[in-house]
């Protein structure tokens, strides 16, 4: 199975980098229209109920899923494979998540995007997280494109 994130380079994000050996280490699977990822959550990841998943947890799984999954899709719009080429980089521009259902922790998380809109610098992605089928948090972000020197000091 091939992943977004192991076709990406010099990242280090803390929810999707495989190189960062403290992150998520999430691993997200695009076929063209929609984006898979599952996660198996740990014992500390608990909200205040050992029984379920932390929210900012939750939010960072979405954050980091989405965004992978608009890089992917702009890949994808410019006709190269994920990663070939000229480095093609966004950032959150804003995330809005419904908790609808506290998510248990047993899992597994199954996190589920695609675009609603997809425009030169901005796409709009949907994202949902269910477990066992249960629609537990939908949320909507925003990601923008930025040139591969963002974030340089
Ligand atoms: C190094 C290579 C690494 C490669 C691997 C990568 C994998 C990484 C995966 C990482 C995963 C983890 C991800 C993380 O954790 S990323 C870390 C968290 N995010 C940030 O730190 C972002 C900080 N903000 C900025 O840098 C700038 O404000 C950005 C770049 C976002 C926009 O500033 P800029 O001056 O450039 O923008 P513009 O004014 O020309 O507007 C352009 C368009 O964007 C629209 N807009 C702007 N802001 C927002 C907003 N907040 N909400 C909604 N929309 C917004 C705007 O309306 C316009 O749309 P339109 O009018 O055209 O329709």
């Amino acid at each position: 199975m091939t992943f977004i994130q192991d076709q990406l380079a010099d990242n280090h994000c803390f929810g999707c980098s495989p190189d960062n050996p403290h992150g998520h280490h999430i691993k997200s699977t695009w076929d063209g229209e929609r984006s898979i990822c599952h996660f198996s959550p740990k014992p500390w990841h608990c909200a205040g109920s050992p029984h379920y998943v932390y929210g900012g947890l939750i939010a960072s799984l979405i954050d980091c899923h989405s965004v992978c999954t608009a890089i992917a899709e702009a890949y994808q719009r410019e006709g190269r494979a994920i990663g070939e080429g000229e480095t093609i980089f966004y950032v959150t521009g804003s995330l809005n998540i419904s908790y609808l259902k506290a998510t248990p922790i047993a899992g597994p998380l199954v996190l589920e995007a695609r675009l609603s809109e997809a425009g030169r610098r901005k796409s709009v992605v949907l994202c949902t997280l269910s477990v066992n089928g249960e629609l537990c948090a939908k949320a909507e972000l925003v990601a923008i494109r930025v040139p591969a020197s963002w974030g340089e000091a």
